[in-house]
């Protein structure tokens, strides 16, 4: 059942303090589908979303399906470990709680490399932004076709895998995708999530369709102020105290975060204090590219293909806004490894440049080659014609 959240809900009813739910999961996992599917739900709320990308192109907010509620990007750094992202945060969290028309929730996306614990400490950082916002929950896509290559990614052995983390945070686990994987999967996969996180509640979805009810009002966090006075969520590096949160996690041989940075140390902390732990992968890394002119999508076709074929495992994310020569419409482009979606969205308004975007995110990635490669797609009358006429003659 999708339920909407209804005025019995106490995601809804709180009267002093706005809600604020943290949408986390690895790259690709769902997390922006989920978000669609919040947004338009009949709940009559009026919900702010904060999304940070991990790229430097923004591509999310024209993948969210926007209706009355304001979507607030962040697209300079991962909030998780970039300080100025979290003051950035905090100050769209100022300028948002000033407005004399008041939000209902408060939604935040985040970068599927992100740890959402510095996030989620992100909400104490300023004390009137504590005292009128509750963090309601930590909830965590899971990509169930792709998660368990990146829990167990080889190059992340003894270091963060935030894979792992997102999985620690979370109040709530949606095992995703469950479309692409068989029923001996998901059971292998809930149990996986339950040996990381003894305490969140685990749902399955496809294309995130979760009953609304299950993952938001959910009182994950007791208390925002008394979290910002527990020196726990923002300071200790012990394992073992962690953020008074309402899971365990079991560390086990498949764990490969830092065990010198439990889940109650944010990256803020690291960060501020230079102390060891939080990083992300290096080896992962992001390539934006935007192209004024429109694509020809005979070329396009054949250079995805021959990009998934030869990068798919490395390729951790792609996704962009394409204009195609001749097409009124402009695409939206997704691939989670190898698997992709390009899908014609609506139309180019007559007054906007058709300004084509893309964000690769993996290992890897030359960002040279990529351009060379989608500078071939280009849809110059001359460059396409000559190309054709080369088909024609082999054929
Ligand atoms: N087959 C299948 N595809 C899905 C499902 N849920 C989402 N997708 C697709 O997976 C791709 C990634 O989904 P998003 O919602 O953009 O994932 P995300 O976590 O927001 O991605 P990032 O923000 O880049 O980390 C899109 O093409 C979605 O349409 C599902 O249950 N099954």
């Amino acid at each position: 059942m999708h339920g909407a959240v209804g005025a019995a809900s106490p995601f809804a009813a709180k009267p002093s303090q706005i809600p604020v739910t943290i949408l986390t999961g690895f790259l690709g996992a769902g997390k922006t589908t989920l978000l669609n599917h919040i947004l338009t739900a009949r709940h009559g709320m009026r919900i702010a979303v904060i999304e940070n990308e991990f790229g430097e192109v923004d591509v999310d907010s024209d993948l969210v399906e926007t209706s009355s509620e304001e979507i607030f990007q962040m697209t300079n750094g991962c909030i998780c470990c970039v300080v100025d992202v979290r003051t950035d945060l905090v100050r769209i969290l100022q300028t948002l709680l000033a407005r004399p028309e008041k939000f209902d929730a408060i939604l935040v996306e985040t970068s599927g490399l992100a740890d959402p614990m510095p996030v989620a400490a992100t909400f104490f950082m300023d004390n009137d932004v504590a005292r009128q916002v509750r963090l309601d929950g930590v909830v965590t896509l899971v990509d169930a076709l792709h998660v368990e290559s990146h829990l167990d990614d080889p190059q992340l052995k003894g270091m963060d895998n935030q894979a792992v983390d997102q999985i620690i945070a979370a109040d709530r686990i949606v095992i995703n995708k469950t479309d692409l994987v068989d029923m001996a999967d998901i059971r292998r996969l809930q149990q996986r999530m339950r040996d990381i996180n003894q305490g969140a509640q685990i749902l399955v979805s496809c294309h995130a369709q979760v009953d609304l009810g299950q993952i938001l009002g959910i009182g994950g966090f007791e208390s925002g102020v008394a979290l910002a006075d527990d020196p726990l969520f923002f300071g200790s590096h012990d394992h073992g105290h962690e953020l008074e949160h309402e899971h365990d996690h079991a560390c086990d041989e498949h764990c490969a975060h830092d065990h010198e940075h439990g889940r109650g140390a944010p990256a803020s902390v690291c960060e501020q204090t230079a102390a060891p732990g939080h990083q992300h992968d290096p080896s992962v890394s992001s390539v934006s590219l935007t192209f004024a002119a429109p694509f020809d999508r005979w070329h396009f076709d054949i250079w995805l293909k021959q990009l998934l074929d030869a990068q798919g495992d490395d390729l951790f994310r792609l996704k962009g806004i394409v204009a195609f020569a001749g097409e009124s419409r402009r695409h939206v482009l997704q691939a989670v490894h190898r698997i992709v979606d390009l899908r014609p969205a609506d139309d180019w308004r007559a007054d906007e440049a058709r300004i084509g975007k893309l964000v690769f995110i993996g290992r890897n990635l030359d960002a040279d080659t990529l351009k060379a490669g989608l500078d071939w797609c280009l849809a110059a009358p001359v460059h396409a014609a000559h190309e054709h006429r080369l088909l024609e003659a082999a054929t």
